[in-house]
């Protein structure tokens, strides 16, 4: 589904990879490695379209997402990607739900996936509270259930277990697993020895020409 082909970035003289390869299949959950400062947010944004690479491509269906247009661009975001990264994207002034239901253009059945959602990260009965009250966990849980109301096939998570305790930190991954399973594309940055073992694939971010492997 994601063709990532001779990557490479740099920020002035400094290149943090360069000739990077690889491939994120539908279904698949592929773990992001590699110390910190290799790039594994750089390369999480450039495939986000939140930054652009300095040369190669990245196919997404076989269009070339580098080359997109602000209207393609706009469609890409919109239709197929889903993100949960470290400042959640969320919006501070609205509420839970209202965050919720702009996630989905589909009406019919809107409200009940919205409440499905929210209990499902155990934030159930919440829905009317502002974003800007809750904690970081709760906020990144929010951002988890707008994933699940939204069902993107393609969906990338910077860190998505780093705010929570242990049962949220699983209940995050469970879900991202069904997600997984159910025939999105999973891209996570990681340091987490635990959620690289529930991936099903590997990448090191940094070490150049490094193929995918097992975990
Ligand atoms: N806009 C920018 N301009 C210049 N340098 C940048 C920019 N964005 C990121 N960097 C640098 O690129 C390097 C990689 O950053 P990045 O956040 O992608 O690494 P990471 O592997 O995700 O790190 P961590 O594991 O600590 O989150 C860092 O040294 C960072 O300072």
């Amino acid at each position: 589904m994601i063709l990532v082909k001779e990557l490479s970035k740099s920020f002035g003289r400094r290149t943090l990879w360069a000739n990077l390869d690889l491939t994120v299949a539908g279904g698949q959950m592929l773990a992001l490695t590699g110390p910190s400062g290799a790039g594994k947010s750089t390369l999480l944004n450039c495939i986000g379209l939140l930054e652009s690479p300095t040369s190669g491509q990245i196919l997404y269906e076989g269009a070339d997402i580098t080359r997109f247009g602000k209207r393609a661009g706009r469609r890409f975001r919109r239709d197929v990607l889903g993100y949960l990264f470290q400042s959640y994207a969320l919006i501070e002034n609205a509420t839970v739900a209202e965050n919720l239901e702009i996630a989905t253009t589909v009406r019919a059945d809107r409200r009940s996936r919205c409440r499905d959602a929210l209990e499902r990260v155990g934030l159930a009965g919440r829905d009317k509270e502002k974003i800007h009250h809750l904690s970081g966990g709760e906020q990144q849980r929010v951002a988890l259930a707008r994933l699940l109301v939204k069902r993107p096939s393609l969906i990338l998570a910077d860190e998505p277990t780093a705010a929570l305790d242990t049962a949220n930190a699983a209940m995050v991954l469970d879900t991202l697993r069904e997600m997984s399973d159910a025939g999105s594309a999973v891209i996570i940055a990681t340091h987490s020895e635990h959620i690289r073992g529930r991936c099903d694939a590997a990448f090191e971010v940094g070490a150049v020409g490094t193929a995918v492997t097992g975990p």
